[in-house]
Formats: structure tokens, C-alpha cells, sequence
């Protein structure tokens, strides 16, 4: 079996495609957009890397994975903006894009039809298991949806959600694991049950 991402025709054609990496908080969503884009810098393909500004959570410029993996990024406030950085450019990466307007997705489609890889990484449910913000259109029009997995802190198995483990309701908060934690459905249920008591 050829993994999608060790399909070396993606890193060295010139063919519109649109990848998502979703999946839960410390899922190795943003490793393995790093990693993609690093091998398509060695295949000699312009690259450039968004991240929305309001994330500034390791660094203000770069991309930081929660291992310390990082590569430089352009912040920008709107899904718009990335049009404007993109004219000479092979391969667009787009980190925490659940943070982005629903805009993303009209600009990944553009990007698409015009040539260019695209590679979305971001969290597919907030805190509640709601989806998030764009995330869900992404992963519909996508030619490829990777879900990647973190380990549940509770029990070992695969974790899909993400607990918020301070008391906070607002969509929006920024945070590692002193906010959040990865949690299987069972613990993750049992979590919610216990944060209402
Ligand atoms: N419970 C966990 N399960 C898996 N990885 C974890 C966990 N806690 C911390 N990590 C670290 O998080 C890294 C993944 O970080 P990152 O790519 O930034 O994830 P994401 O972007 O999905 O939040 C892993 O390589 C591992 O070192
Ligand atoms: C679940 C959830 C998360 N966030 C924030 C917390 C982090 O700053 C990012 C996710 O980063 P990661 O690279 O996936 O670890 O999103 C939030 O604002 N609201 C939520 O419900
Ligand atoms: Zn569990």
C-alpha cells in the first residue's frame, strides 16, 4: 500500500489536491503538517505556511508542534489574505485552520483549481464535540482526509476528543495540557459527566 503521503507524484507534480490532517488536541496534526511540507521543500517545491495571528500560542511566527517541531509561518488575521501570498507557490500549508473563517474554503477550493497542494491541519471538534469552525466543509471537499489520533491520558486507547479541563465556555481558548486533555469516547464521556457534578 502507498501511504498518501509517501506518494511522491504529490510532492514533485504540479496537481491541485487539497489534504486535511484533523483529529483531536496532541494528535500529531501539526507534526505531520511540518513533515509534509519539509519534504516538499527537498522536492524543490515553493512552499509557504499560514497560521491563523490570534494563535499565538509557542511563538508568534512559526508553526510549534506540542514536541517542539517547528518551521516558519505567515500569520494572518483572514482566510483572504492568504490569496495575496500565493502567486509563485506550489504547496500551501494551513495550520489550526478551525480558527479561520468559513471564507478557507472557498480560497482552498481557488487554490486547488489552480494548481496548488494544499495541506490543512486542524481540529475537527471543539472542547464540547462540536465540529469546528470550517473543519467540516474542509473535510468534505478534500481530496484526502487524514484522522490522526492522540492517546487517551486516562486509559491508553485511541483519543478523539479533546477535554477542557478548566472552567471556561467560550469556543476560544488557547492552551496545552494545563487546558486540555486527549480522551477516548468512554473517557470522555465520564470526564463531561464528572466536570457537571
Ligand atoms: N496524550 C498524548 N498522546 C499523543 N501525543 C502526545 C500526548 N501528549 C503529548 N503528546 C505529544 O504531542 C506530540 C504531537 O504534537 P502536535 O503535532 O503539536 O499535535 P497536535 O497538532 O495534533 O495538537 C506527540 O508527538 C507527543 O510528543
Ligand atoms: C478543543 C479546543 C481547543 N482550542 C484551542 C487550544 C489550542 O490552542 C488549539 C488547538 O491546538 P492543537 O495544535 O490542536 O493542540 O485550539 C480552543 O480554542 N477551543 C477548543 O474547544
Ligand atoms: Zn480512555
Amino acid at each position: 500500500m502507498v501511504l498518501y503521503s509517501e506518494d511522491h507524484t504529490q510532492e514533485t507534480k504540479r496537481r491541485g489536491r487539497i489534504e486535511v490532517i484533523c483529529g483531536s488536541m496532541f494528535s500529531g496534526k501539526t507534526e505531520e503538517l511540518i513533515r509534509r511540507m519539509k519534504r516538499a521543500k527537498f522536492a524543490r517545491q515553493r512552499v509557504e505556511i499560514f497560521k491563523p495571528a490570534v494563535d499565538t500560542r509557542y511563538s508568534e511566527e512559526d508553526i510549534v508542534s506540542h514536541d517542539s517541531h517547528s518551521i516558519a509561518s505567515t500569520p494572518i488575521d483572514t482566510s483572504a489574505s492568504i490569496l495575496l501570498f500565493t502567486s509563485e507557490i506550489d504547496v500551501v500549508g494551513i495550520d489550526e485552520a478551525q480558527f479561520f473563517d468559513t471564507g478557507l474554503i472557498d480560497v482552498c477550493n481557488q487554490l486547488a483549481n489552480n494548481g496548488i497542494r494544499v495541506i490543512i491541519a486542524g481540529l475537527d471538534m471543539d472542547f464540547k464535540g462540536n465540529p469546528f469552525g470550517p473543519m467540516p466543509q474542509l473535510c468534505a471537499i478534500a481530496d484526502e482526509v487524514s484522522k490522526v489520533h492522540a492517546i487517551c491520558v486516562k486509559c491508553g486507547q485511541l483519543a478523539c476528543f479533546s477535554h477542557r479541563t478548566v472552567k471556561n465556555d467560550k469556543q476560544f481558548l488557547l492552551g496545552e495540557t494545563a487546558e486540555y486533555e486527549p480522551l477516548c469516547r468512554g473517557c470522555y464521556l465520564r470526564a463531561v459527566e464528572a466536570d457537571k457534578q
